[in-house]
């Protein structure tokens, strides 16, 4: 079966973080139907570990790819559409699981000196998956020596890779407001305290933090990606939710924000005369590129391959690859993908072509890298 196949069937079937059961079921399947004499596999959550192991093993290289998909409703018109109401694969970890499926399967019959790693990692997109298999016994027993992994990028050509050393990533953190006041009929607002207005105030307070608060040679963003409340047009809102995320190039700056949202929300809890409820969800910390072994990567990509390497700019999207990096040196790069359409969106629909660039480059670099002596 061809990866291009593989990855169509993958995205029929989007599943959200840590809920990745069809998913897991069907890498297992096909890992099963490969070669098991130097393969061990174990699962772990909806994750799934994969050993491959080497002739002469100095080291053990790492390969991570995310499972999830996200609550979307697909609008690309495919052929191979998602099949799950309200889910999609909209932020290209069909490609990514794809990718390293092509790599286990060309190491199976192509064998290097090091150790493989392969780590298949559930819920990227929240609430995060890459900590807590950081920890496992599995991991600890298994612990690469380096790691790496992609991710598409729609904004490159295929046949590119983008990447840099140092930051990459932004840290992130989710944000939960739930605000409760008083709600009634919508002809007396002096009996109430609107939830409604309360909710609108604090996202354009919030706003102001990122244009006052962080310094502005620092970067931040604040992004409300929901708001909801109310019941119907003419009853007054007793309850709202806010929903979104914070970015920071900083741990400090992350501190700095979060200290004034606290101030802002505790302000609209006196000023609206309600309760508020805070949730910073889940956090991820920056991903950070050890600068000898993307050099070394960008340089062999170059001189070895026939891919363009872009040098990029860091970027505030999030990744929590970042915490396996903090432990284990490695890498991240963006995998040129042309989608007209950007990443977290309905039509997003990047080109099958850069499955192939990809297995291709990281079958030539990973045995490079598992056969050099250091
Ligand atoms: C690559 C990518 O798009 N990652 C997500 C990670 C989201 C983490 C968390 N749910 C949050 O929203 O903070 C991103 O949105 O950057």
């Amino acid at each position: 079966m061809s990866f291009v196949q593989i990855r169509r069937d993958l995205h029929k079937i989007p599943e959200l973080g840590f809920q990745e059961y069809k998913t897991q079921s069907y890498l297992l399947n096909y890992l099963k139907s490969l070669p098991q004499k130097r393969m061990r596999i174990e699962t772990w959550k909806t994750g799934i570990f994969v050993r491959i192991e080497g002739l002469n093993p100095r080291k053990t290289i790492g390969y991570r790819a995310d499972m999830d998909g996200l609550p979307i409703v697909e609008e690309t018109g495919l052929p191979f559409l998602s099949e799950h109401p309200e889910k999609m694969h909209a932020c290209g970890h069909d490609f990514h699981m794809s990718i390293a499926l092509g790599l286990i399967t060309h190491f199976l019959n192509e064998p290097i000196d090091d150790n493989l790693l392969f780590i298949f990692q559930p819920a990227e997109e929240g609430p995060g998956g890459a900590e807590p298999m950081l920890q496992s016994e599995i991991m600890n027993d298994w612990k690469p020596d380096m790691i790496l992994a992609l991710h598409i990028a729609p904004e490159y050509p295929v046949g590119s890779i983008a990447v840099k050393e140092g930051l990459l990533f932004a840290n992130t953190s989710e944000l939960f407001i739930d605000l409760t006041g008083k709600g009634g009929h919508a002809a007396y607002p002096h009996q109430t305290n609107d939830m409604v207005v309360a909710a609108c105030s604090l996202v354009t307070q919030l706003q102001t933090i990122v244009a006052r608060n962080v310094n502005p040679l620092d970067s931040a963003v604040i992004t409300i990606g929901k708001i909801s409340g109310g019941t119907v047009q003419n009853i007054i809102a007793e309850k709202a939710r806010v929903e979104g995320t914070i970015r920071t190039l900083s741990v400090e700056s992350m501190e700095k924000v979060k200290k004034r949202i606290l101030s802002i929300v505790r302000g609209i809890e006196v000023g609206y005369e309600c309760e508020a409820k805070i949730d910073f969800g889940s956090s991820y910390y920056q991903v950070y590129n050890e600068g000898k072994l993307t050099r070394e990567f960008m340089e062999y990509v170059r001189n070895d391959t026939n891919v363009e390497v872009i040098e990029c700019e860091k970027a505030m999207t999030g990744e929590d690859f970042g915490y396996m990096l903090k432990e284990i040196p490695g890498f991240m790069f963006w995998l040129g993908a042309d989608s007209r359409y950007g990443l977290h969106h309905s039509k997003l629909n990047p080109k099958e072509d850069a499955i192939d660039v990809a297995i291709s480059m990281l079958s030539k670099y990973i045995h490079y890298k598992g056969t050099k002596s250091e």
